[in-house]
């Protein structure tokens, strides 16, 4: 993690969120439709600027700006940026590409987390940023877990939900309390909201931990969300420290930071 000196030597302001590092679970592909692309760069975008400039991009792609642009013209002079950094899974393959390149041409920090055997880049495409190297699957979970201060999933296929659904699952074991995002673009994820409805009526997941999802179906909305969140207070998950015994090796995953 870059320290504040660190930061002005590199010419970054530190965050004005209360997030520095936001971890993006997302497809290797890009699907089919062009608005998950769209919400890729659009949270790149989010991600690094004012709530306002991404207001006016909007604008922009969905109809007439007038009088309302010049008004969010004024209002971003007034803003602060959200400056937060990216970790992800590496490479530029699908919209893994096109929410690091956005976050990297906003002049933000990018860490792409990459096990050795998926380092070639016929596999994944050349990583922007910083990469971490690691030794497997699990210890990049584990390393994109600890470097972020949140999580969002874009659409994805079965990589992103594996991650998605363990970020949930180490929530809910209270072996981390920060807050996890779903972007539902275009209503990708309305089924798997569904089916976790069906589990919580049919007692298989708890009322309380439903609330661990925050969905929104856009970037600006979700982000919104996340800043506003408050972890749950209700003393019902310890602090864990996990033993992963199957690695191989033991090691401690501790990704509390
Ligand atoms: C096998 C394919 C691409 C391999 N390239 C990948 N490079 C980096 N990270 C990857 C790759 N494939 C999966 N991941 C990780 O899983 C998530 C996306 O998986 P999904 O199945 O596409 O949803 C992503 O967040 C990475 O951490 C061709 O698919």
């Amino acid at each position: 993690m870059e320290s504040e000196a660190e930061m002005v030597m590199n010419k970054r302001s530190p965050p004005s969120s209360r997030f520095r590092r936001v971890c993006v679970f997302c497809g290797s592909s890009s699907g089919k439709k062009e608005s998950y692309r769209l919400a890729a760069i659009q949270l790149g975008h989010e991600l690094v600027s004012t709530p306002f400039t991404n207001y006016i991009i909007n604008s922009i792609i969905t109809g007439p700006v007038g009088w309302f642009l010049r008004v969010a013209l004024f209002v971003n002079l007034c803003q602060v940026q959200r400056n937060i950094d990216l970790v992800y899974g590496g490479g530029s393959v699908g919209l893994m590409g096109l929410v690091s390149q956005a976050v990297h041409d906003g002049g933000r920090h990018v860490l792409g987390v990459i096990p050795r055997t998926l380092m070639p880049r016929e596999i994944t495409g050349v990583t922007v940023g910083e990469v971490r190297a690691v030794s497997g699957m699990h210890q990049r979970k584990a390393e994109m877990a600890r470097q972020a201060d949140a999580f969002i999933a874009l659409p994805g296929g079965y990589g992103t939900l594996e991650e998605l659904l363990e970020v949930i699952t180490w929530a809910q074991l209270g072996i981390h309390d920060k807050p996890v995002g779903l972007l539902n673009v275009d209503g990708y994820y309305n089924s798997l909201l569904c089916f976790i409805d069906k589990a919580v009526d049919e007692g298989f997941i708890a009322p309380a931990a439903r609330h661990i999802i925050i969905s929104a179906p856009t970037a600006h909305e979700l982000l919104s969300k996340l800043e506003e969140h408050v972890p749950m207070q209700d003393g019902a998950a310890p602090k864990l420290s996990w033993e992963m015994e199957h690695l191989g090796h033991s090691t401690t995953l501790d990704i509390s930071r």
